[in-house]
């Protein structure tokens, strides 16, 4: 997968297809709130796994029972890639 930068329209169209992701400075990132703090810890063991599993880690960030996501490509000079909105795909399946 590249991880060359994604201009600014080609990451506004792949979020029209990822609901809750926003762009916020050069990251993806989307924020679930869970019934308590294991729930939100189960989660980002979860998604640590699949940072595993692609080699593409996004920065996890648990306050009481949130979970934020937040996903660069540092290879791409810290910019998001195609990396990053797949990774941000498989995040949201996996959180379904
Ligand atoms: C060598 C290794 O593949 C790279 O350092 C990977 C690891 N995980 C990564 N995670 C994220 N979020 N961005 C990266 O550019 C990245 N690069």
């Amino acid at each position: 997968m590249s991880d060359q930068p994604l201009t600014e329209a080609e990451i506004e169209l792949a979020l029209s297809d990822l609901p809750g992701w926003s762009h916020i400075g050069d990251r993806l990132e989307q924020t679930w709130t869970f019934g308590g703090h294991l729930q939100a810890l189960a989660a980002a063991t979860a998604v640590g796994f699949l940072n595993e599993q692609r080699d593409h880690h996004a920065d996890l960030t648990i306050n009481y029972n949130r979970l934020r996501v937040s996903t660069t490509t540092h290879s791409a000079g810290n910019k998001v890639s195609a990396k990053d909105t797949d990774l941000a795909r498989a995040v949201s399946d996996l959180l379904a």
